[in-house]
């Protein structure tokens, strides 16, 4: 299977805001990891892939087909967990499972059943699968959300923002069906968490602004700032003072004082400390940047 691909993107709404600004990706196949602050444009660039709404410019391609001009064959090759995934609380599991594989064309019965079946077991619903849905806790609605999402074995599959709400455990089990997912398919995983982008995605973009800052893989980027990343304890009133003087791309408390990270190509002078930059500062300096 071929690359999706999206050249020159852009999309301003009728409120001038400039959400998809020339944006370009190439994504293969596996977990692409697009992160990017409140706002950015994650949801306006996965819903134009999904067809769901049209750029004012540009192009997307998946393998043959264009995607733009060819919606409904995108479609069905296209799996789309969205950042609002509402159940029907009194149905159960397999049987809104059942109402939605009708509703993607797989009116063969026994292969219905047999589809469904295989998915309950895939996102390890099969065991409460009778229950209603309005019972379900967040993590489990979600892998519903997969389970719905894979019913046309899609080539392609978009999830914004789906670990939001989700405990550990839960948010670690999604993830593994994810990755599961993402070894025969394109899988799009918009977040603002970085951590998971980093532990997740070989290949990632940061977006802010409707532009895209960086892309690459996770390690190669986080190479970038290596030797140029300085940490330092301070006292919280001196935060402001740092800010003016040096290239401060992050700061948190820690026991009541403030832990900065300055960007720097000589050593910044005394008290400061070279560290490793993490995926966290890559991509803080990017928005910094920006
Ligand atoms: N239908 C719309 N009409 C006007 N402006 C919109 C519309 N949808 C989104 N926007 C604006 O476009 C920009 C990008 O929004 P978008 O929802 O794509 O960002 P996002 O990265 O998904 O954000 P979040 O992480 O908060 O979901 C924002 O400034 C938003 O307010």
């Amino acid at each position: 299977m071929q690359d999706l691909i999206i050249s020159n993107l852009s999309k301003t709404y009728k409120n001038g805001v400039k959400a998809l600004q020339d944006i370009t990706l190439q994504i293969p196949i596996g977990m692409y990891g697009l992160l990017g602050p409140n706002g950015a444009g994650k949801s306006t660039l996965m819903r134009t892939i999904a067809t769901l709404q049209t750029p004012d410019f540009g192009s997307i391609q998946l393998g043959g087909l264009d995607v733009l001009a060819q919606p409904n064959e995108l479609r069905k090759v296209l799996g789309y967990l969205p950042q609002q995934f509402g159940v029907y609380p009194a149905l159960s599991a397999e049987l809104l499972l059942d109402h939605l594989a009708v509703l993607k064309g797989i009116i063969n019965s026994k292969e219905r059943k047999e589809i469904i079946q295989a998915l309950l077991h895939k996102v390890n619903l099969y065991e409460v699968r009778k229950q209603k849905l309005g019972g379900f806790s967040g993590g489990m609605k979600q892998r519903f959300g997969i389970a719905q999402a894979l019913l046309n074995n899609p080539k392609l599959l978009i999830v914004d923002e789906p670990t939001a709400g989700l405990d550990p455990v839960e948010r670690n089990r999604f993830y593994n069906l994810l990755s599961e997912v993402g070894e025969q398919t394109i899988v799009i995983l918009s977040t603002h968490i970085v951590d998971d982008v980093k532990e997740l995605c070989p290949r990632m973009a940061i977006i802010n602004k409707g532009k895209v800052l960086v892309q690459g893989n996770p390690l190669q980027i986080m190479e970038n700032l290596q030797g140029r990343l300085y940490e330092k304890m301070i006292h919280k009133n001196e935060l402001e003072h740092y800010k003016n003087e040096y290239q401060v791309i992050s700061d948190r408390l820690y026991l009541g004082n403030q832990i900065v990270h300055v960007l720097s190509d000589k050593h910044p002078g005394s008290g400061f400390k070279l560290i490793e930059a993490n995926l966290e500062d890559v991509y803080m300096s990017q928005i910094f940047n920006a």
